[in-house]
């Protein structure tokens, strides 16, 4: 696990969007694509469009990279909440990624068959090699929540790695996630986590005990991947050992 600690943020999103073209041009070169899983929420937002800039649009092949969602809301693909429209909206317009290259989660589908339909999907992409996302990117609640795994749902209990629907009593809303398993099977698994109301979840999740249950972002151990957090220092400041 490595610690990506940047005094701001804009230092941060730097520092993630080089690993992100990085990453990706060795998969590329390595297996002819780059397929990585976008997290949702308000954080990613800027590193989308900073990706999309003319610092880092030049930078990638874009047409071999293809998007999944670590998590979707179970919200129209018009919703402002939707977290495919807030990409669209960031990245893939500004990029014009071909439609064929994303995957959304189709949200039109009741929850459970939404996470059904995309468990085809990621598995029909992979095909018969194991599901193995060249790259996740996360995000942290400051319930230490990510992706939609929330504390005291029942997805934090899968042990399959696919996709599946939850409903968050703390959001009376349905979600649909990636599981664990499927998370820990990436290759390489990037946080992205800013500001003082996160330090407290960060530490619950880097140095305290496991308590899986309230801090459900213990669970992200990629089996042999590469696990990196990418904090700026408010997102740090609770950590005792800031390696
Ligand atoms: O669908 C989502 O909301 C995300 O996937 C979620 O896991 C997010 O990463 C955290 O809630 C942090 O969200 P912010 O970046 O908005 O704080």
């Amino acid at each position: 696990m490595k610690l990506h600690i940047s005094p701001v943020t804009s230092v941060v999103l730097r520092s993630l969007a080089e690993y992100f073209v990085v990453t990706a041009t060795q998969a590329i070169s390595t297996h002819g694509r780059f397929t990585v899983a976008l997290s949702g929420g308000s954080s990613p937002k800027k590193l989308y469009e900073l990706l999309a800039s003319a610092d880092f649009k030049d930078q990638l092949d874009w047409q071999k990279v293809y998007f999944f969602f670590g998590d979707e809301r179970n919200v129209p693909h018009t919703s402002p909440d939707s977290n495919y429209l807030m990409a669209k909206t960031a990245l893939f317009d500004p990029l014009h990624i071909n439609p064929a290259q994303v995957f959304a989660v189709d949200t039109s589908l009741p929850p459970t068959e939404a996470a059904a339909h995309y468990t085809t999907a990621v598995n029909q992409h992979f095909g018969n090699e194991q599901a193995r996302f060249d790259l996740i990117l996360l995000g942290l609640g400051d319930n230490s929540h990510t992706a939609s795994l929330f504390p005291y749902t029942t997805v934090l209990g899968a042990k399959t790695a696919d996709v599946q629907a939850v409903y968050v009593e703390e959001l009376k809303a349905d979600r649909i996630t990636l599981t664990a398993p499927l998370i820990n099977q990436a290759r390489a698994i990037a946080f992205l986590v800013f500001g003082e109301d996160k330090a407290l979840a960060v530490r619950h999740i880097l140095e305290d005990p496991e308590n899986i249950e309230n801090f459900p972002a213990q669970l992200v151990s990629p089996t042999d991947g590469e696990l990196h957090w990418f904090l700026d220092a408010a997102a740090a400041s609770r950590l005792t050992q800031q390696a």
